[in-house]
C-alpha cells in the first residue's frame, strides 16, 4: 500500500530523519516515538507538505511524479491543526469536500458522526481545543482517500467522540481505507487492532 525507499529529512536544526525502506500493507499502522522522534515529520513528508530526498509511493501512484493524484487519496489530521480564524467549520467542510470531491450524504453522515452541526457556523477563532480537533478529524475523512494520516487523534476529544472516531476508523477499515496513527494515549491505542507497529528512535524507524 505504502511505500517509502531511500528517504531522508534533515532540518538546519542537525535532527535527521533516515528510512532507507518501509513497505505498509494495507491496514491500520501505528506510528511510535517520543516528542521530538520525527513522527510529523515522516507525516507531512507523506502528505506532501514537507521536502525530502527519496521516494514514496501510494501503490503505484508515486508522490513526487503525480503530486496532485497522491494528495487526492492522501487525507492528514495534524495533532495541533491550525485553520484561519475567520473561516467556519462549515466554510472549511465545503472547501476541502470540493477539492476531495467528497459526496454530499458522506459531508452529512461525517457532520452528525463528530456532532459538530452545533458549532460548526461560528468562526474557528471560537472553538475550544476540542471543538477544533474534531473539526482537523472530520475533515481528514472527506473524499475517498485510500490513507488517513492521524496524528495524536485521541487528545482532547471528549468520550462519546472518541468512540465515535474508533467506530469509524474501523467502519472505513472495513472500505479498504488505510491507516497511519500516531499517539501517546496508550489507554486508546487498545482499542484498536493494529496491522503494525513501527516506532521512530535516533532518527531512524523500526
Ligand atoms: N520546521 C522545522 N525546522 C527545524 N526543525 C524541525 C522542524 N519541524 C520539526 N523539527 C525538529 O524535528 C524533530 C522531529 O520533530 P517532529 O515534530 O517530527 O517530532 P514528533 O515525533 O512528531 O514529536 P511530538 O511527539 O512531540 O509531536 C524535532 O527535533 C524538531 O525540533
Amino acid at each position: 500500500m505504502l511505500e517509502i525507499q531511500h528517504f531522508l529529512k534533515k532540518y538546519s536544526t542537525g535532527f535527521q530523519l533516515e528510512i532507507d525502506s518501509l513497505l505498509l500493507n494495507e491496514g491500520i499502522h501505528l506510528i511510535q516515538g517520543q516528542n521530538g522522534a520525527g513522527k510529523s515529520t515522516l507525516f507531512k513528508a507523506i502528505v506532501g507538505i514537507q521536502t525530502f530526498q527519496g521516494e514514496i509511493l501510494l501503490d503505484d501512484l508515486n508522490l513526487e511524479k503525480k503530486p496532485l493524484a497522491f494528495r487526492k487519496k492522501v487525507n492528514y489530521a495534524e495533532a495541533e491543526p491550525l485553520y484561519p480564524e475567520f473561516l467556519s467549520l462549515s466554510e472549511l467542510i465545503l472547501f476541502v469536500a470540493k477539492a476531495k470531491e467528497a459526496p454530499r450524504d458522506q459531508i452529512e453522515r461525517l457532520k452528525s458522526s463528530f456532532g459538530v452541526t452545533e458549532f460548526m457556523e461560528q468562526p474557528v477563532a471560537t472553538y475550544s481545543s476540542g471543538m477544533l480537533k474534531k473539526s482537523s478529524l472530520l475533515l481528514a475523512f472527506l473524499g475517498q482517500p485510500k490513507l488517513i494520516i492521524l496524528d495524536e487523534p485521541f487528545t482532547t476529544i471528549d468520550k462519546s467522540s472518541l468512540e465515535n472516531l474508533i467506530e469509524l476508523i474501523k467502519l472505513k477499515k472495513t472500505e479498504g481505507v488505510n491507516f497511519l496513527i500516531s499517539s501517546h494515549q496508550t489507554e486508546f491505542i487498545n482499542l484498536i487492532s493494529f496491522d503494525s507497529v513501527h516506532t521512530i528512535s535516533k532518527g531512524r524507524i523500526q
